[in-house]
């Protein structure tokens, strides 16, 4: 078994990468196992990773969960929404290089509102004043940019609902059934509308969301302190919770905070760059952590 995917992790101790199963083309020196065999010994090593994960998710003090992409498929209803403001900005501005999905992952993604405007503005050079949350969506300031991504965002919600992943609420049910505390912490200062479109606002005993950060003064992902706030909350120490997130920044997050385990859930971010970022090991949805396995 792994060292360190059976139960909470130790201090100081570092998590295994998960190996890359692209054999590489590299000649192997004679005596050594060939790239196929190694291919086969990686993902057996992989899949008894994702089982011990499995069994021991319910011996952990609490889950902390993301929100957007990770208990609901809002995380593309955000991805669109930005991507209709920035290339609509970027074209009346006369700015000929596209906004891409990989500007949404590298820039954006998992970061609360206006961070995500200046991280792309800045990925492109782009200075604009910082305004106002209380910006108008017309302006052209940071604050209004991300209030015009969040009209169209409210836009998405309000005439399409939300309906949560059918193998989070499993896992949800899993974890409650096994007194493991649970928590949302989400950067987005829609979470408690998202939550509650999905049925599931009642479900979390703590939810630390972009309002509760600006209140507090918590700096956003890819710092740890809203995953760290969401564990003080519940009376848990950080390496007794598992943090579960879609996004670089978040994986990032729970690294940073010492967490006991960070599962990163691939939407899209690839696994790859997940386990690059901090993740312990990376699942396409938190059904295959269900014990009775993903249905
Ligand atoms: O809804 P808000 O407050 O604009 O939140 C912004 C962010 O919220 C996060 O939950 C999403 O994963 C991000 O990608 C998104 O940009």
């Amino acid at each position: 078994m792994t060292k360190g995917a059976g139960g909470p992790r130790s201090a100081g101790e570092t998590h295994p990468k998960r190996p890359t199963s692209q054999p590489s083309g590299r000649q192997i020196a004679p005596g050594r196992p060939s790239l196929a065999v190694r291919a086969v010994e990686i993902s057996i090593g992989w899949a008894l990773r994702l089982t011990a994960v499995t069994t021991t998710l319910g011996t952990y003090a609490a889950v902390l969960f993301d929100l957007d992409g990770v208990l609901t498929p809002t995380a593309e209803v955000h991805m669109r929404a930005w991507e209709r403001m920035f290339s609509d900005f970027l074209a009346r501005r006369g700015d000929t290089r596209p906004y891409t999905e990989q500007d949404y992952y590298d820039y954006v993604d998992g970061k609360p509102r206006y961070d995500g405007v200046r991280s792309f503005l800045a990925s492109r050079g782009i200075e604009l004043p910082e305004g106002s949350p209380d910006d108008q969506p017309e302006a052209e300031t940071v604050c209004g940019l991300g209030n015009r991504k969040n009209r169209e965002f409210s836009g998405v919600l309000e005439t399409d609902g939300v309906r949560a992943f059918a193998g989070s609420v499993r896992l949800l049910d899993q974890l409650t059934d096994q007194k493991v505390a649970v928590a949302v912490v989400s950067s987005s200062r829609n979470a408690r509308p998202v939550l509650r479109a999905a049925g599931l606002l009642d479900r979390f005993e703590v939810i630390v969301d972009g309002n509760v950060a600006t209140e507090r003064e918590l700096p956003g992902k890819p710092a740890p302190d809203t995953f760290v706030a969401a564990a003080e909350e519940l009376g848990v120490p950080v390496d007794r919770a598992v943090v579960m997130e879609d996004a670089l920044s978040g994986v990032a997050a729970g690294r940073a905070g010492g967490f006991g385990l960070v599962v990163g859930v691939d939407r899209g971010a690839g696994a790859d760059k997940l386990i690059e970022s901090g993740a312990d090991i990376v699942v396409a949805d938190l059904g295959e952590l269900v014990t009775d396995g993903p249905s």
